[in-house]
């Protein structure tokens, strides 16, 4: 990695303005998942260590500007202080004055969490002066959050113009790590890719047909895909608004002679809920009124086959609402054939795909755990991540 580390600059004394990505998921407020959180250990450890003032900053969610109640981090600030085993204070805002007297009673290795930056509407637009307010508060900026680095946003990618801005040490792995494996990657190389974000993670797919051999579709984003072959998708999600993208991506997989899975059966259940009737159906069978919330039993035995044949798996989003025991078959099939995998080289991302991997216990038996999703399909399809690019050259 080319960007400065910690290591590279003197921290002692400073108000370090460090932006982690503590986005983890909750179920009715309690922290159901801390990796992203334990990921961000060894850096904070290390400033506490080296005498900052550690000032951290996160988003949880998508608040979209506004302030929601449930999506306050002081869950969040309980679990990092248990972790740390040192008191962590917590604000109410991210900036402001409340922030600017917390900032000023911080002595050398005091620890600050502020408030969800994505409550402010500046955030995700970058607004240069949301920037400035964050810089004003510090004398260096650190950037730990990898999760987040393919938003350029103000707490992410504005405030690194207005103070020195250095890679924090999860921030360097993931680059380093990720890099190694993608650079002259292990074939055959599969994708595989689900979960819930699929404005965001459709685009990836372009690219994504250069450099793999196999492309696996599951989770949510499946259907629109699903719908662009002509069946009817019933309630599940979908983006009407990708249906041709998707169709046009079909093609291009066609011709570069990339294999393209899809979901062949899945489970559909007649509402959004555990304990929801079920049934498995053939894809071109989804009942109008039902939603697929999870692959079938096929599927998972045709997915097993395709990651059984692969070097280098690269998974981003689960294949179903594994947070619903009815819906997590496909995604612990998944994780289990990566995990039984030896020779395969397995590369988890995702907030939400690392918490499935740890609920079922699988967590130790995959080669890389990233804590990005989005931020890592961005890497591999060969973007330069706005977070990274703002950061200082060695
Ligand atoms: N068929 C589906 N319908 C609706 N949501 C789904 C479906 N499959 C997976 N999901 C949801 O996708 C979410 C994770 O999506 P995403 O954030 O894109 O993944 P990651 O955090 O791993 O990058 C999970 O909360 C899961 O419940
Ligand atoms: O959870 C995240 O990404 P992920 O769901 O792709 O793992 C990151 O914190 C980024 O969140 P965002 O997609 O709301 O910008
Ligand atoms: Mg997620």
């Amino acid at each position: 990695m080319n960007k400065k580390t910690i290591r590279d600059v003197e921290v002692r004394g400073k108000r370090v303005f460090c932006r982690v990505d503590f986005n983890v998921p909750m179920e009715q407020g309690a922290i159901t998942d801390d990796t992203r959180i334990r990921a961000a250990l060894p850096t904070i450890r290390y400033l506490i260590e080296h005498g900052a003032k550690v000032i951290l900053a996160s988003h949880l969610g998508r608040p979209k500007g506004k302030v929601v109640e449930e999506l306050r981090l002081d869950a969040v600030a309980k679990r990092l202080g248990e972790l740390l085993e040192r008191p962590v204070a917590k604000t109410n805002e991210a900036v402001g004055d409340e922030v600017k007297t917390a900032v000023d009673r911080l002595n050398e290795g005091d620890v600050l969490l502020l408030e969800n930056v994505r409550f402010y509407p500046g955030e995700e637009k970058n607004d240069p002066e949301l920037a400035k307010a964050f810089a004003e508060l510090a004398d260096l900026y650190v950037n730990d959050a990898f999760g987040a680095a393919h938003r350029a946003h103000a707490s992410t990618e504005g405030i690194a113009h207005y103070l020195p801005a250095v890679a924090g040490f999860l921030m360097e792995k993931e680059l380093e790590v990720l890099g190694k494996a993608l650079s002259n990657p292990d074939r055959p190389f599969t994708a595989i890719i689900g979960g819930a974000k699929v404005k965001d993670k459709i685009g990836v797919i372009d690219n994504l047909l250069e450099k793999v051999d196999n492309l696996i579709i599951g989770g949510g984003l499946a259907y629109t895909f699903v719908k662009a072959l002509g069946h009817d998708v019933g309630k599940s999600l979908l983006e009407e608004d990708k249906i041709e993208l998707a169709k046009s991506f079909m093609e291009k997989a066609k011709e570069k002679g990339v294999r393209f899975y899809m979901p062949v059966d899945v489970v559909v259940a007649d509402r959004f809920a555990n304990d929801a009737n079920t049934k498995v159906v053939a894809i071109d069978a989804i009942p109008s009124d039902w939603e697929a919330l999870d692959i079938g039993p096929k599927t998972r035995e045709l997915y097993r086959d395709v990651i059984r044949q692969s070097k280098l798996v690269v998974w981003n989003g689960p294949m179903g609402v594994f947070e619903m025991e009815a819906f997590a078959h496909g995604t612990k099939a998944i994780a289990e054939a990566l995990a039984e995998a030896l020779d395969t080289y397995s590369v988890i991302g995702g907030g939400d795909s690392a918490a499935a991997v740890e609920k079922f216990g699988l967590a130790d038996k995959m080669d890389h755990i990233s804590t990005g999703g989005g931020a890592s399909l961005e890497f591999m399809e060969g973007k330069q991540l706005p977070g990274v690019v703002a950061l200082e050259d060695k």
